[in-house]
């Protein structure tokens, strides 16, 4: 015998460009969107039959149909939005969840000013958000970024770490700390937030904690971040960061009778450190 225990469905990479005309320039979304249904399914899967399927092409056309009729200034917003459409037009359907992933396209910098309609892409960060809410009930956010690509060349260092007949890594003072950052942070959800502004402070925040810390290892400097989003943004109730430790290594130039005093090095992708920690408040 077996039973059906969890399911949802939904649509995967359902991809956005939305640009908003204001007088004088443009603004430009491109978003990337999951949207799964959790519910009473289980007749669906069992006997096949479809008679409480919302089909997930409809799905991908209900993201096209509220990007375009929304005025959200925020991807969290257009989530929550495109959650309370399908919520409320399907009775079947007991949780809604909409990911966001979205790219940044900046204003371009032609003859020294930033042009109204011209974009160039920033990075491949992403900005991201997950936003679910069971029915009924409340919304709960999670948003964050990935692939804040980061380095810094000073104020880095590993040493005093536990030292066997394995260990071949050299203790350094002085190394270059380089990452890709993933943070996901949940919001306290009381009021309606102005997620825009939160992001940007928990964002500059990281940045500034990152860039001024003395770090005796990623660890500490991740702890380091995190506590500094919990304390600039009360709105954050606990965050998570993700940040490999990108190595990279000292060349040898003793071999050509060269000083290496900390200049070449050799950047590394693979295998890398994973370190990674939820910070709460207590
Ligand atoms: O900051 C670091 N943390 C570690 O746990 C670790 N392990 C390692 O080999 N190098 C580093 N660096």
């Amino acid at each position: 015998m077996v039973k059906l225990a969890q399911n949802r469905y939904g649509k995967s990479r359902v991809r956005l460009l939305k640009v908003t005309r204001h007088e004088g320039h443009h603004h430009v979304d491109e978003w990337t969107v999951e949207v799964l249904l959790q519910g009473d399914f289980i007749s669906a899967h069992v006997e096949g039959d479809n008679s409480k399927i919302l089909p997930t092409d409809t799905m991908k056309n209900t993201v096209y149909y509220m990007a375009h009729r929304s005025s959200a200034t925020s991807m969290e917003q257009f989530a929550e939005e495109l959650i309370d459409f399908l919520l409320s037009r399907n009775p079947q359907v007991l949780a809604a969840e909409v990911t966001v992933h979205s790219a940044l396209w900046k204003h371009m910098k032609v003859d020294g000013s930033l042009h109204p309609t011209a974009f160039i892409r920033g990075s491949d960060e992403q900005q991201t958000t997950h936003v679910v809410r069971h029915q009924p009930g409340g919304f709960q956010v999670t948003s964050g970024l990935s692939n804040l690509v980061i380095m810094k060349t000073a104020k880095s260092g590993f040493e005093d770490y536990i030292v066997d007949e394995l260990t071949t890594l050299k203790p350094t003072s002085d190394r270059i700390f380089a990452t890709a950052c993933t943070a996901t942070w949940k919001y306290i959800h009381a009021a309606p937030l102005h997620y825009n502004q939160l992001r940007e402070r928990a964002r500059e925040t990281m940045l500034h904690t990152f860039a001024g810390h003395e770090s005796k290892s990623v660890q500490q400097t991740l702890y380091a971040m995190g506590e500094a989003v919990l304390e600039a943004v009360t709105e954050i109730s606990e965050i998570t960061l993700t940040m490999p430790n990108k190595h990279a290594l000292l060349v040898d130039l003793d071999r050509f009778g060269m000083k290496n005093n900390n200049e070449i090095f050799v950047p590394t992708d693979e295998p890398h450190g994973t370190i990674q920690a939820t910070l709460v408040r207590m």
